[in-house]
C-alpha cells in the first residue's frame, strides 16, 4: 500500500475532485490540510444546540477543559473505491491537549464532510476559527478496487448525512453532566471554598459567643460576690445589732437594780429615820 505524494494527490483532485473546496495550498507533506466547518457542538454549551459559524462575525469556538466537541469539517471528501483516506488532527493543537477522539481512517466510497469529536485533556481553552486547517488527510491505494458492495454505500450509518451534525449525537452527549477533570476541579474547589468560608463563619461564631459566655461569666461572679458581700455585711450587722441590744439590756437590768437598792435604802432610812423619830418623841414624852 502506497500513500499518495502531492502530485499525486494533485492528479487525483484533477480527476476525481476528491476534497470540496480545494485550495492547493493547503496540501502540506503530501497531506491535504481540512478545515473547520459552519457547525460546532460543545458539551458544555448553554443553549444545549449546535453553534453555527460563519466566515465573518462568528469565526471562534472555545473548547474548555475536559470538555468533548463534535466538530464538522467545512470540505466535502469523495474517497475513490481504490482509494482509503487517513485523517489526524494536527500536532499544533495536539500539543495543546486536544484529542482526537473519534476514528483515523475514510472508507473507499465515502462522500460527506467529516466529524470529528474531539476532548480537551488540556489544562486551558483551545480557541479554534471556522476556515482554519486543522484535519491532515493522505490519501492511500486499495488493491484491488472494491465494488459497489464493499465499499462505503447505503447500508452504513453515515452514507450521506453528514451535512449537518446528526442529532442522535447531541442527544447522546447532552445525557447528564460532563464529569471531566476540570469539573471535578472546579467542583471541589468551590465545595472547598464553600466549606471554608463556613468554617470562618462558624470560627466567628464561636469566637463572639466565646465572648458572650465570658461577659456572662463575669457578670454572674460579679452578682454573686455583691449578694456574698451583702449577706455578710446584713450578718455582721444583725450580730451586732443583737450584741448591742443585750449591752442596752445588760445596762438597763443593772441600772434597774441600782435603782431598786436605793429605793430599798431609802426606804430603809426613811423606816429608820422614822424610828428614831418615834422613839425620841416617846422619851421626851
Ligand atoms: N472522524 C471521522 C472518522 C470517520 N468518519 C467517517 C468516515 C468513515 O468512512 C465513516 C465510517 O467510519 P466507521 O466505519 O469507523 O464508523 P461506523 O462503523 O460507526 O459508521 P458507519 O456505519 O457509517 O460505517 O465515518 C468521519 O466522518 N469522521
Amino acid at each position: 500500500m502506497a500513500f499518495l505524494g502531492v502530485k499525486e494527490l494533485l492528479k487525483l483532485q484533477e480527476a476525481k475532485k476528491v476534497i470540496e473546496p480545494f485550495n492547493p495550498q493547503r496540501v502540506k507533506n503530501g497531506a491535504y490540510e481540512l478545515s473547520l466547518g459552519k457547525e460546532v457542538y460543545l458539551t458544555d454549551s448553554k443553549t444545549g444546540k449546535v453553534e453555527t459559524l460563519d466566515e465573518n462575525s462568528n469565526r471562534q469556538v472555545d473548547l474548555n477543559p475536559g470538555q468533548f466537541a463534535l466538530l464538522l469539517t467545512k470540505e466535502k471528501v469523495s474517497i475513490p473505491k481504490d482509494r482509503i483516506a487517513f485523517i489526524s488532527i494536527k500536532a499544533g493543537e495536539k500539543l495543546k491537549g486536544l484529542v482526537n477522539v473519534s476514528g483515523f481512517h475514510v472508507d473507499p466510497g465515502f462522500n460527506d464532510h467529516l466529524l470529528f469529536s474531539v476532548y480537551n485533556a488540556g489544562p486551558s481553552t483551545i480557541v479554534l476559527n471556522t476556515g482554519e486547517p486543522y484535519f491532515p488527510i493522505w490519501f492511500a491505494e486499495m488493491k484491488p478496487e472494491l465494488s459497489e458492495e464493499e465499499a462505503y454505500n447505503d447500508n452504513n450509518d453515515h452514507f450521506k448525512k453528514l451535512d449537518h451534525i446528526p442529532p442522535k449525537y447531541i442527544e447522546f452527549l447532552k445525557r447528564g453532566e460532563l464529569t471531566s477533570p476540570k469539573a471535578l476541579l472546579d467542583k471541589i474547589t468551590s465545595v472547598e471554598q464553600t466549606l471554608s468560608e463556613k468554617i470562618i463563619k462558624s470560627d466567628e461564631k464561636k469566637e463572639r459567643n466565646d465572648w458572650l459566655y465570658k461577659i456572662l461569666i463575669g457578670l454572674l461572679i460579679a452578682i454573686a460576690l455583691k449578694v456574698g458581700w451583702d449577706w455578710v455585711a446584713y450578718d455582721r450587722g444583725f450580730a451586732d445589732g443583737r450584741k448591742s441590744k443585750e449591752s442596752t439590756q445588760e445596762v438597763i437590768t443593772e441600772m434597774r437594780k441600782t435603782l431598786t437598792d436605793k429605793v430599798i435604802v431609802q426606804k430603809i432610812d426613811s423606816i429608820l429615820a422614822n424610828e428614831i423619830k418615834n422613839d425620841t418623841i416617846k422619851k421626851a414624852k
